[in-house]
């Protein structure tokens, strides 16, 4: 089946509300001025809380054809839970992905298996795709253990998941000693992990399933290298941090394809 591509861009804590606005005329501008095909590769930008509703405004307003994508979410969708973020209030905003599991809140969030499992189905009660991050430590992949780790991660977070469910679900591999560190995965790696993840869904439900679902790969991806990965059979898009940060850096990664051609 095939696979719409998607490149997401994970500004983490940077951008505030105000240059948010700056950073996504500035990519719009330079997508269109390529002539970008949205459809042919979906492109999602993913900004702080505070920055979603001036984004929101501007896709809406100026009609752009960027989609919205928020960086968590809570597993309530309401109540006193201080500090959260409901998926009521998100859906409501226009988003459309929200990251589940990112290593940065798995680790320095002590986020569990539970919780993020937990975050997965309040997506979906909220009609939110989730973007679900996996991916194993520099230990982890020394001692050879990636894919039952990552496995592992999978098998957690679908847990109670219909079919229909997973097969929407876009998952990201993150080799967590690769996230901003210039230490980029080799395109073998990605793809050893991310057919395994594939492999473990068509476990889980059928191959259907698994051969809708996309897979991502993540962890210093840039313009230079961002062919060569999105080469491999099983690796369906990006999720792209610091440098989607630079408007014209990220639209380069958007259009990777102009690189396979070139
Ligand atoms: O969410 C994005 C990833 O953590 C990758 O970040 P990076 O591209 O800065 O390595």
């Amino acid at each position: 089946m095939a696979r719409t591509p998607l490149i997401a861009g994970n500004w983490k804590m940077n951008v505030d509300h105000q240059q948010a606005t700056v950073l996504v005329q500035k990519l719009d501008w330079t997508l269109r001025d390529k002539k970008h095909d949205f459809d042919a590769v979906e492109v999602c930008v993913v900004p702080p809380f505070t920055d979603l509703r001036s984004v929101q405004t501007l896709i809406d307003g100026d009609k752009l054809s960027l989609l919205l994508g928020a960086q968590d979410l809570s597993p309530y969708d309401e109540g006193a839970y201080t500090g959260d973020i409901s998926g009521v209030f998100l859906r409501k905003l226009g988003v459309s992905y929200v990251l589940v599991g990112h290593s940065e809140r798995r680790e320095g969030h002590g986020e569990t298996d539970d919780v993020v499992a937990a975050k997965v189905k309040a997506a979906f009660r909220n009609e939110l795709v989730p973007l679900l991050c996996v991916g194993e430590s520099l230990e982890v992949r020394q001692a050879g253990e990636q894919v039952a780790h990552v496995d592992a991660q999978i098998v957690a977070a679908f847990e109670g998941l219909s079919a229909e469910q997973a097969a929407t679900v876009v998952v990201a591999y993150e080799p967590i000693w690769a996230i901003g560190t210039g230490e980029v995965a080799t395109p073998d790696d990605a793809q050893e992990v991310c057919g395994a993840i594939r492999a473990k869904l068509a476990e889980l439900y059928d191959e259907a399933t698994a051969d809708a679902a996309r897979v991502l790969y993540g962890g210093s991806v840039k313009s230079g290298n961002v062919a060569s990965i999105m080469a491999q059979p099983d690796v369906d898009g990006a999720l792209v941090g610091g440098a989607s940060l630079d408007p014209v850096e990220f639209a380069a990664i958007c259009r990777y394809q102009a690189h396979v051609t070139a």
